[in-house]
């Protein structure tokens, strides 16, 4: 069990970054970190990674403190691994001794069998004798990955890990990382900005603001069920509309978060918008609208000209 409590850190003084952030998260569990650039996402990542001393607060991994450099000459807690925004591969050196950094050169068969399993993971085997230097970024991002979980760690810490991959790669990739990791039991905390972490593959998911933890429950329900405008937003597109729009439910509230995907035209419905623009996303199109003076996105599976009226319904 990770355990965070009451943390605070700032960089600077009087400038607080994270303010009071507790949580807990189980062994072998997935989670997702989502939230607005700077609202310190990363810093959360390198201060469970024990690369900074905390204001206040403290961390633990079971029953271990995670301490900062003030108490390790060589910051980082080494049941963990932590793979940052810019990899921290040795450029001189190949694919393959790169992901063998922290293999022990003891057992020669044992390391080359584990560097050849890992670079299948990341679908990189073709590039086991090429200088990481002249790698692409997504390639770079994959070794840094493999080199991370060379020697399995208990934890991983992944900085926006897929955010240099192409698409088709990527869902591959998450595939059998997440799947690995699950077999594995390691907990692996991901701070991201891509919605299909969350959602597909992360079992929680904790919501910053500006620097406070504000949500932390379970990717779908906050997803479904989102307690605000600024959470449904990292998922997408959303909005914001009087409820009194659609007789057909019954609110509580006076205004209610809809997603585009969520709103449907109809020709019987009084709420009518004004098309602005239609964007194709390749299944549908996402429809920019405005109703009165605000905007408002729904989705069709035709794209409508500019200045129609169309009535749109809740699902
Ligand atoms: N080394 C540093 N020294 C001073 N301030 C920093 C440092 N690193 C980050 N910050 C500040 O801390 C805040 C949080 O940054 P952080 O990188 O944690 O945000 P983030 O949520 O990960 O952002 P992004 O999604 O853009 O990566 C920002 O205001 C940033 O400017």
């Amino acid at each position: 069990m990770l355990k965070v409590q009451n943390v605070s850190f700032s960089y600077l003084e009087n400038t607080p970054i994270l303010k009071d952030i507790s949580f807990k998260i189980p062994q072998g569990t997935h989670v997702s970190i989502i939230g607005e650039s700077g609202c310190g996402k990363s810093t959360l990542l390198k201060l469970l990674y024990g690369l900074y001393d905390l204001n206040e607060g403290e961390i633990f991994w079971n029953d271990e403190q995670i301490l900062g450099p003030a108490f390790h000459l060589v910051p980082g807690f080494e049941r963990m691994k932590y793979v940052a925004q810019d990899f921290d591969l040795m450029p001189y050196t190949t694919v393959a001794e790169n992901i063998g950094t922290y293999l022990s050169n003891f057992y020669p068969e044992e390391k080359q069998q584990r560097i050849h399993e890992l670079l299948e993971m990341v679908e990189m085997t073709a590039f086991a004798d090429v200088k990481a230097k002249l790698l692409s970024g997504g390639q770079q991002q994959r070794v840094a990955l493999a080199k991370a979980l060379a020697r399995e760690p208990e934890v991983l810490l992944l900085d926006e890990p897929f955010s240099h991959i192409d698409n088709f790669r990527k869902n591959a990739l998450r595939r059998n990382l997440f799947s690995y990791l699950k077999k594995e039991n390691i907990t692996c905390i991901v701070a991201t900005h891509d919605r299909t972490d969350a959602l597909s593959f992360a079992d929680s998911t904790i919501v910053l603001q500006h620097g406070k933890l504000i949500a932390q429950n379970d990717s779908k329900d906050l997803f479904q069920n989102p307690p605000n405008k600024y959470i449904a937003s990292l998922f997408g597109e959303v909005n914001e509309l009087p409820a009194r729009l659609f007789p057909e439910i019954n609110a509580s509230t006076e205004t209610i978060l809809v997603y585009p995907h969520q709103l449907k035209i109809s020709d019987t419905s009084d709420f009518k918008v004004t098309v602005q623009q239609s964007y194709f996303k390749g299944s549908h199109y996402l429809v920019l609208a405005k109703y009165e003076r605000k905007l408002v996105f729904f989705e069709s599976l035709e794209g409508l000209e500019v200045g129609v009226l169309v009535g749109l319904k809740i699902l």
